[in-house]
């Protein structure tokens, strides 16, 4: 049967990734129809998803995930993939964590692929040597290594002005600042007092203070551009989830030698989990319902796992496999997810579509990208527009 797969993955490392899904599927007699939309972070890509859906031509798969996950079953336009899960016991392979997002009403009607770390720091050895900086563990630190940085002739920190790169920052900001529960309250339950009060005010000054560490040609910078930065050199360090791993793994390059990894400053007891997931669309010819069940099975399978994720710089969703073929910073990664679920840091990245509905999201990019660029705003009237937007929403 025939799967069309609407989903962002157009980076180098994000293709090669994509690549293994489509080999696997034609080699079990399947037609893979790619329809790949540029534009990290996906909302260009669920722009046009919701066109073709509400013209009545959605793809058979597309890249759908968390919260987003329900409003589409809401609409009764997923088919689920119960038969699959049975068979391959999805109850017993996956974290809850995980298995919960891909259910609406009971029933599963996605597949999981990863499960992507956002809170991470990547960092160029040979800059932060010739600088004379040590790999930043906590704000203080990351700051301070910008007067050495500069004078040395780098870019301390490579981003990419987007908002939702900016989101991704501004979060791991918050999680620094106030740890999971106070992220929790604030970027997941959107506590009123928790997302304008004194402690937002605080993150979102520090937030702000990162454009001192940035270049001044950043604005609409792709996140793999910014990631090549650090790969030539050209930048000391990115504030990026573990897809940049896929930019530097297709470049050759050896995690804890040419390039090294840590959790975002500050944030060592937090995984910021972001999952990505194949949504099934309800097909009427029989062939291609086939084909859907046997991308889900695939998608799950040791296989797949294994050889999408070390391509993607995420770890496997089934926690079972042999890792050993994954470099140190995904066996960080595996270790920290397990640590942080039971230590009460595992946490959904709101910037990744895991927290809040699309449109909360969308409002709340909008207040944290046009304070991080508008020199005049304040934190407190920053915090102020995210309580009313997000009353104005819910
Ligand atoms: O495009 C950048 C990243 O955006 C999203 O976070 C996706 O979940 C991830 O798979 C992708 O690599």
């Amino acid at each position: 049967g025939d799967v069309e797969v609407l989903h962002w993955w157009t980076s180098g490392g994000e293709a090669r990734a994509a690549n293994v899904l489509k080999e696997l599927m034609e080699a079990e007699g399947h037609t893979w129809e790619d329809f790949a939309v540029a534009g990290g972070g996906g909302e260009t890509a669920m722009t046009v998803l919701k066109s073709r859906a509400m013209s009545g031509n959605p793809p058979s798969a597309a890249q759908i995930k968390g919260p987003e996950i329900q409003e589409w079953g809401e609409l009764g336009l997923l088919g689920d993939l119960d038969a699959v899960a049975e068979a391959q016991d999805w109850q017993a392979l996956l974290p809850e964590t995980v298995a919960e997002v891909m259910r609406h009403d009971g029933h599963y009607v996605a597949v999981p692929v990863n499960v992507h770390r956002v809170n991470w720091l990547w960092a160029n050895p040979e800059v932060l040597e010739d600088a004379g900086v040590e790999m930043p563990t906590t704000l203080d630190e990351l700051f301070a290594a910008e007067e050495p940085l500069r004078a040395a002739g780098y870019i301390p920190l490579a981003h990419g002005g987007q908002a939702w790169q900016d989101a991704t920052i501004f979060e791991d900001i918050v999680l620094a600042e106030g740890g999971s529960d106070f992220y929790r309250r604030a970027l997941v339950e959107l506590d009123p007092d928790a997302l304008g009060g004194e402690q937002m005010v605080e993150a979102l000054s520090t937030f702000k203070r990162l454009r001192e560490l940035m270049d001044d040609d950043m604005s609409g910078r792709d996140w793999n551009i910014a990631t090549s930065m650090v790969i030539e050199g050209d930048a000391a360090m990115q504030l990026m989830g573990d897809w940049a791993k896929g930019e530097f793994t297709a470049a050759g390059l050896t995690a804890g030698e040419d390039y090294l990894c840590a959790p975002a400053p500050g944030t060592a007891s937090v995984f910021t989990f972001n999952i990505d997931s194949l949504a099934m669309f309800r097909v009427s010819d029989e062939a291609d319902r086939e084909a859907q069940q046997d991308l889900a099975r695939l998608v799950l399978e040791p296989t797949f796992q294994e050889a999408f994720n070390l391509a993607k710089g995420s770890i496997p969703a089934r926690p079972d496999l042999d890792m050993s073929e994954f470099d140190r910073c995904a066996q960080q990664s595996l270790a920290d997810f397990q640590r942080t679920a039971e230590e009460g840091g595992l946490v959904p990245s709101m910037a990744h579509g895991m927290a809040v509905p699309a449109a909360v999201q969308g409002a709340i990019f909008d207040v944290v990208t046009n304070y991080f660029n508008d020199s005049d705003m304040e934190a407190e009237e920053a915090a102020q527009r995210m309580v009313n937007t997000a009353q104005a929403i819910l």
